[in-house]
């Protein structure tokens, strides 16, 4: 079941049933999901089978870095297990993003490919310590730059870069943000953060959203705040 929510609930959960619990309680016309490492390491594809039988669609985000042949393999796996979305990092450079999404052409699997520029979690000081001695600003636009170069689809940014990439990339061009944080909820790990509201106005057109809804004292209490916000109840 499509939906035009632009709410992704990303399930970090530990194990399978704790996933499916929390994919019980949402509706998959008013929000996508996300598995990540973790679920995804611990369940396998079993934890896309039952998200897909409960009609979500699924945003596969392994972040898949590696030589290109390995990551075009890989991505024709996620998609051909049915996923909406899957993501490479785009520092795994244009042939290795070139790879993937001919991959995808190819076959005429239809998954939506983006590729992480630089994680919400980092600021400027990160990527000094891995030899990047541009702004962050500036790093992200050129990863995103490759990325749209290559035929992808889109980015992982935060909301923070959307308005600056809406001007450089052009539309249509996908900018799923995670490090959304409610006024309601703490950043935890995240240092690029932008409330649901805010990132909309700043043109994301995909808002990752996990512990502000999944750790939340009521899960859907949360969920329907941030759809209050969004205009969308
Ligand atoms: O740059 C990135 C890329 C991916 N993520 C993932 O999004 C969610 C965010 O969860 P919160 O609990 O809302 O912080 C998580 O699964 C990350 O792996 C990201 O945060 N930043």
């Amino acid at each position: 079941m499509a939906t035009d929510s632009p709410i992704i609930i990303a399930l970090d959960y530990p194990s399978l049933d704790a996933a499916l619990c929390m994919a019980d309680q949402l509706d998959p016309a008013r929000c996508r999901v996300k598995v990540g490492k973790e679920l995804f390491t611990r369940s396998g594809p079993a934890v896309l089978e039952a998200l897909h039988g409960r009609g979500f669609e699924v945003f596969l985000d392994l972040k898949f870095h590696d030589i290109p042949n390995t990551v075009a393999s890989a991505v024709q796996a996620a998609a051909e297990q049915g996923v909406w979305m899957v993501n490479v990092h785009a520092s795994g450079g244009r042939r290795m993003m070139e790879a993937a999404i001919q991959r995808l052409e190819q076959r005429g699997l239809t998954t939506h490919l983006i590729a992480v520029t630089v994680l919400t979690s980092m600021q400027a000081d990160d990527l000094a310590d891995i030899g990047i001695n541009v702004s962050l600003a500036e790093h992200v636009e050129r990863l995103a730059l490759l990325a749209k170069q290559s035929g992808l689809h889109g980015v992982v940014c935060s909301a923070q870069e959307a308005s600056q990439l809406h001007v450089s990339c052009g539309e249509p061009f996908l900018k799923v943000t995670p490090g959304i944080r409610p006024s309601f909820a703490a950043a935890n790990d995240q240092q690029r953060i932008m409330t649901p509201s805010k990132a909309i106005e700043a043109g994301s057109s995909h808002l990752v959203i996990g512990r502000p809804v999944t750790q939340a004292a009521d899960p859907m209490e949360a969920l329907e705040a941030i759809e209050s916000e969004l205009g969308r109840r």
